[in-house]
């Protein structure tokens, strides 16, 4: 079953932590080579949900752990893996968390990148339950080809602390301002690490779509990023540019039940909720664009679906972008936002699609804010247009929250 922890806003973590995990296993990562896999198999790194510890939990090779952890190593070296990103993209920082790792942790680790676009790379996938397995000498040969050994080191050698709640994330931000296909994780020297994830922006290459062909233009593999809300307490408004449908509540955008809810609820006479507050989300499209058609997904959301929602657009340059989210988006220093979609009342557990004249044309938009009333929860959000070039692409995808 999914586990849905509460997202705290100000939490003390660093703000790359808002990007997409471009290794996520629902974001299409996977684990292409492990040294070693004795306890724990590496797969382990890429789940969503956070670890678990199982205190009465043991396999035929040792105690269960919910992440990857290596057998203590005997021979000369270190343990490593090769992760290859769901999503390529420019990578802002990573979080290595060895939550309950705590006498068998990793004490230090570093981080290496590549892309590896154009490149023949073997296939290498690594499948079902690999405990108690090492990597054979095909696999070494095969990733041998690689030469992962000299990529970007994008993390240095750093010692890592125990995975204790107060001590588990070990943060690292990242300077890189390149297109990133795959990573290597270095353990120094073995041991375990219950999650690795890696917070980005993905990069499509635009220059092969063309201005007729109609994409959606919010969604994470096409660069989409959430870069401001206003609550995200059971579920971050990010899960909705995920792939696919969603496969839970815990994977789409949650807010809490708004405390100003009136006491006593009215409608007005078109049905709408009077309610004075509502809850919103601002995303960068991977590409401005002009957006044509819309799909707000309330799947999974029964009892606690938005009374209804709204979208505006507008476009601004990074430098507009980056002041806005400093003010955090405040109504008085925030763009001008253009209607795109006016309230729409909403359904539970449904698939909304709007196009044609329900969709009003507002021209070339950069970013998107959903609006919705007076609370609850989206899973998905899709908006296809075509793309409209401008000389300043390259910058909006590289630019940081
Ligand atoms: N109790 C343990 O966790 N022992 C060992 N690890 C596992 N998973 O059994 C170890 O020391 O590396």
């Amino acid at each position: 079953m999914a586990n849905r922890s509460a997202v705290k806003l100000n939490s003390g973590q660093p703000d790359f932590v808002q990007f997409n995990n471009l290794v996520c296993e629902t974001a299409g990562g996977k684990v292409i080579f492990a040294t070693d896999e004795w306890f724990a198999p590496a797969r382990n790194l890429l789940k969503r949900e956070p670890a678990e510890f199982l205190a009465s939990a043991f396999t035929e090779f040792g105690k269960w752990m919910d992440g990857w952890e290596t057998r203590r190593k005997r021979i000369p070296g270190h343990d490593w893996c090769v992760v290859q990103l769901g999503v390529p993209g420019v990578i802002h920082g990573v979080d290595v968390d060895t939550s309950f790792f705590t006498g068998n942790y990793t004490p230090s680790i570093s981080i290496q990148a590549a892309c590896l676009d154009g490149r023949s790379v073997p296939s290498l996938v690594l499948e079902g339950d690999r405990t108690g397995m090492a990597a054979s000498e095909s696999q070494f040969e095969a990733v041998a080809q690689l030469h992962s050994e000299s990529w970007e080191e994008i993390v240095p050698v750093t010692v890592l602390r125990p995975g204790y709640s107060d001590s588990c994330h070990n943060f690292f931000s990242v300077t890189f301002p390149h297109r990133v296909t795959h990573i290597r994780l270095n353990m120094y020297p073995d041991g375990g690490i219950a999650r690795l994830r890696v917070y980005g922006v993905g990069q499509r290459n635009w220059s092969s779509v063309s201005s007729q062909e109609e994409v959606d233009l919010v969604t994470l593999v096409n660069g989409g990023v959430c870069v401001g809300y206003s609550d995200a307490h059971f579920g971050h408004p990010r899960n909705m540019i995920g792939l696919g449908r969603a496969d839970s509540m815990a994977d789409g955008w949650e807010t809490a039940r708004r405390l100003d809810r009136p006491k006593v609820l009215k409608m007005d006479e078109k049905g709408i909720l009077q309610v004075p507050g509502f809850e919103w989300a601002i995303f960068r499209l991977g590409h401005p664009g002009v957006i044509s058609r819309i799909e707000i997904d309330t799947n999974h959301f029964k009892g606690n679906f938005p009374d209804w929602c709204k979208i505006e657009g507008c476009s601004i340059t990074p430098e507009e972008e980056q002041t806005y989210i400093k003010h955090k988006w405040s109504s008085d220093k925030g763009p001008t936002w253009k209607m795109l979609l006016l309230p729409q009342k909403l359904k539970p557990h449904f698939r909304h699609l709007y196009s044609g004249e329900c969709v009003l044309q507002c021209g070339r938009v950069s970013h998107v804010r959903l609006v919705i009333a007076p609370d609850g929860g989206v899973s998905r959000l899709r908006l296809w247009g075509h793309i409209i070039s401008s000389n300043s692409t390259n910058l909006h995808q590289i630019s940081k929250l």
